[in-house]
């Protein structure tokens, strides 16, 4: 009897704790704030926009042809870089002939442009692209990578994505403010680096340095980054437009293990291959920490919870109860994976010279995405650790620290995020860029760094960037003009943004 009422005592208050649970998880569901600053959705009127005529596209398709590769610091295709610059020049006749704008080479590849303001008293801004793209393995792709073929509504094309678009999209945005007589109020400057994917470390970095040495500060960039997700954040209803506020750092370690050679026919236990092989397999299987809840992917989820489906909405809305649950979820797509730890990439391996030798060495390399929560020395302590191996050798090929982390409440990214909702009308959010860009190397011109290029991108399109097939829908080309046009203009009435957001509602 006695146990019985035990018993019955330990359900009831089990179940009265469960009801407070549920009562709680309704209520915060029910009550999450809105962090997504609302806006008059801004008419863009008929003058205000760009419309993608033959002449543009053709501008874009040739870009898309001149074949820009660079695969090592020292080998890119020159003669095609210079070949860009003078399409460029040929491109945009009026940005090339005004008395306001200066046009400054770098390290004889990477260009800044300076378009001077009529209003001096204006902080002056900088957009970020680059002229060069990564190689194409033109056997599997549906086209030849530099044709720039347009079919399905799409162009082809190695670039179109990363980032060629983002180049000629501000290129003819200004070109159309000229054409209109409309000179800029606000001085800000055009970066297109030469070497952006093989680190920048010879155009991005002159540019920084030009303005160091010059003690100029930017009160915000905007580079290439993150895009506008479109079914890739899960539970969302629309699309959402993702502001990169930081970027991962980067780490390529290089591992490798030394051994007496000998002949095939009496191998001593272990082998070199075998030993590193182990290691690999080591770090490939035990992913380092799972950050989620901890980093901006945090704020990310506070501006966008609102806008998912309902069933998201509970469990997102009460990460104090669900937090591990969706952790694990997070984890299972490589893009969601990407923003919520350091990734690990086993992507070189070489060792052995001939089948009936056993090879001295062999040699793999790692290339770590580094998460802002991480520096580079937590990185390597973790993977010899995860090792445990002191045969496995390993040499830090190349290195940078995460970024610092942007702020949501500034100028900059009140101007990007209007100008991304006057284009593509989806909720904006910020989050973490899960790759590099050659902002790494302007972090101390300004703390206002943004990575966002407005690629209107599904999983299966996000995979043609540094991969097979990259394409960009052609209005989703006409889309990127008109969003630098609308950034320029922004950009001069900013005041005014930051009363909109001050004040919820309003019209601009
Ligand atoms: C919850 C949100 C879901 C997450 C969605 C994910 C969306 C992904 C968005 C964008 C990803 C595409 C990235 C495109 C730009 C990539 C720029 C780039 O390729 N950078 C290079 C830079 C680089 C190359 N070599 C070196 C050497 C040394 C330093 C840098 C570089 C890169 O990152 O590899
Ligand atoms: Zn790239
Ligand atoms: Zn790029």
């Amino acid at each position: 009897m006695k146990t019985r009422k035990i018993l019955s005592l330990i359900l009831k208050s089990l179940l009265l704790i469960l009801g407070v649970i549920i009562v709680a998880v309704i209520i915060r569901t029910v009550t999450f704030p809105d962090a997504q600053p609302y806006f008059e959705k801004c008419k863009v009127s008929d003058s205000d926009f760009i419309p993608l005529n033959d002449v543009r596209l053709q501008h874009f398709r040739t870009a898309i042809q001149i074949p820009t590769v660079c695969t090592s610091i020292d080998n890119c295709n020159f003669t095609a870089i210079l070949q860009l610059h003078d399409h460029i020049q040929e491109s945009f006749p009026l940005i090339h002939s005004s008395n306001f704008i200066q046009r400054i080479l770098f390290a004889n590849y990477t260009l800044l442009y300076r378009v001077e303001g009529t209003n001096s008293t204006l902080p002056p801004y900088m957009l970020v692209s680059h002229l060069d793209v990564v190689p194409a393995k033109a056997a599997e792709w549906q086209v030849d990578p530099f044709s720039a073929t347009v079919k399905e509504g799409y162009i082809f094309g190695r670039g179109t994505l990363d980032v060629k678009q983002t180049l000629f999209g501000m290129m003819e945005a200004l070109e159309f403010r000229l054409a209109k007589g409309q000179r800029p109020i606000r001085t800000f400057y055009m970066a297109m680096g030469h070497d952006e994917e093989v680190s920048g470390l010879r155009g991005a970095k002159a540019v920084a340095n030009y303005f160091s040495s010059r003690g100029i500060t930017l009160d915000f960039i905007s580079d290439e980054g993150m895009v506008v997700a479109d079914g890739i954040l899960p539970g969302m209803q629309t699309p959402v437009a993702l502001i990169g506020i930081a970027e991962k750092g980067m780490a390529t370690f290089e591992f490798s293990v030394s051994v007496t050679p000998g002949h095939a026919s009496m191998p001593a236990g272990e082998t070199s291959i075998g030993i590193l092989s182990k290691a690999m397999v080591s770090l490939e299987q035990n992913p380092h920490e799972n950050f989620f809840g901890k980093g901006p992917e945090r704020l990310l989820l506070e501006y966008v919870v609102n806008k998912m489906t309902l069933p998201h909405r509970v469990l997102m809305a009460n990460l104090w109860l669900f937090g591990p649950l969706i952790a694990r979820a997070f984890a299972l797509k490589p893009n969601t994976n990407a923003i919520i730890r350091t990734t690990t990439a086993l992507t070189m391996f070489n060792a052995g010279v001939k089948w009936n030798v056993i090879s001295s060495t062999a040699k793999a390399v790692v290339n770590h995405r580094i998460h802002p929560l991480q520096s580079v020395a937590d990185v390597l302590k973790i993977d010899k650790k995860i090792i445990q191996d002191d045969r496995v050798k390993v040499k830090i090929l190349s290195a940078y620290e995460p970024s610092p982390i942007s702020p949501t409440d500034s100028d900059g990214y009140r101007i990007l995020h209007q100008s991304i909702y006057q284009i593509f009308e989806v909720p904006v959010a910020p989050a973490l860029f899960i790759a590099s860009s050659d902002s790494k190397h302007f972090v101390k011109l300004s703390k206002n760094i943004y990575r966002f290029a407005p690629s209107f991108l599904n999983s299966a399109e996000l995979k043609g960037i540094h991969g097979n097939n990259e394409k960009i829908k052609i209005k989703n080309y006409e889309q990127t003009i008109n969003f630098y046009y609308h950034l320029m203009i922004n950009a001069e009435k900013s005041a005014n943004l930051k009363s909109a957001f001050d004040k919820g509602h309003q019209d601009l």
